[in-house]
């Protein structure tokens, strides 16, 4: 079933149209790699997603109810970021009115923890993480509510290659367990390695199809 469908999607800052007539689907279990150059609107594309830009054109297709994770490009988290990695996590767990956290809640905020591989570092301010730590907090946080499709915007770019496939192996654990995943990436490596389904926006228009023609496409395709 569709998670996610676009028709014919046009998105335009003022008079500059960054993409024109997009049209893709995600599916349950899906792992989507969107890839493209600099500026074709990767980011953009979220944005109208996430309803954040208002299209020019076309539509988004979301089933009513459906829980999105999101983890963005950048976040600018400071050294003197006050709170624990624990309750930067949390902050996304309140499905209740209630002003602290249920037994319900506390058990599934642990459990996200223990799952995210946070739990000797949990009591530590995230402002005084590593960039692979706060990855790993910001996927939890996106992850804590089960959403049914989790969009990551260049999550790992700055990454060692190391903790860049130890993220991915994690999303992809909770992929097998029916969750669809979007991909933002310039990386082709990581995109063939963990994708089902791509992406390729470029500056002239795109094309979507199976992770095997991704691998064709790379060998015509100078950006990678
Ligand atoms: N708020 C805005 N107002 C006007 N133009 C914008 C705005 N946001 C982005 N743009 C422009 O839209 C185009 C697409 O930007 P976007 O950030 O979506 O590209 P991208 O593919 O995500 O790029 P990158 O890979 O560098 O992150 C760029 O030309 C950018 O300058």
């Amino acid at each position: 079933m569709a998670v996610l469908s676009v028709e014919d999607l046009t998105v335009a800052y003022g008079d500059h149209t960054v993409f024109k007539d997009l049209s893709f689907t995600v599916n349950d279990g899906d792992f989507l790699v969107v890839v493209g150059e600099n500026g074709v609107g990767k980011t953009t594309l979220v944005r109208a997603l996430l309803g954040l830009v208002k299209p020019k054109a076309g539509t988004v297709n979301i089933p009513t109810g459906t829980r999105i994770g999101y983890v963005p490009q950048f976040r600018n988290i400071d050294e003197e970021y006050p709170l624990s990695i624990r309750d930067f996590v949390a902050l996304n767990s309140r499905q209740s009115w209630l002003p602290w956290l249920t037994g319900k809640e506390r058990h599934a905020l642990d459990r996200m923890i223990r799952i995210t591989d946070l739990t000797p570092i949990a009591g530590r301010p995230l402002g005084l993480a590593s960039g692979g730590e706060k990855q790993r907090a910001y996927l939890a946080q996106a992850l804590l509510p089960a959403p049914r499709l989790l969009i990551l915007d260049e999550s790992t770019a700055s990454l060692d290659n190391e903790m860049k496939y130890n993220l991915l192996d994690l999303v992809a654990r909770f992929q097998e367990a029916g969750l669809s995943v979007m991909f933002i990436t310039h990386d082709w490596d990581l995109a063939e390695h963990y994708g089902t389904r791509y992406l390729h926006m470029t500056k002239d228009g795109y094309s979507t199809g199976s992770i095997d023609e991704l691998a064709e496409l790379r060998k015509e395709t100078v950006e990678c």
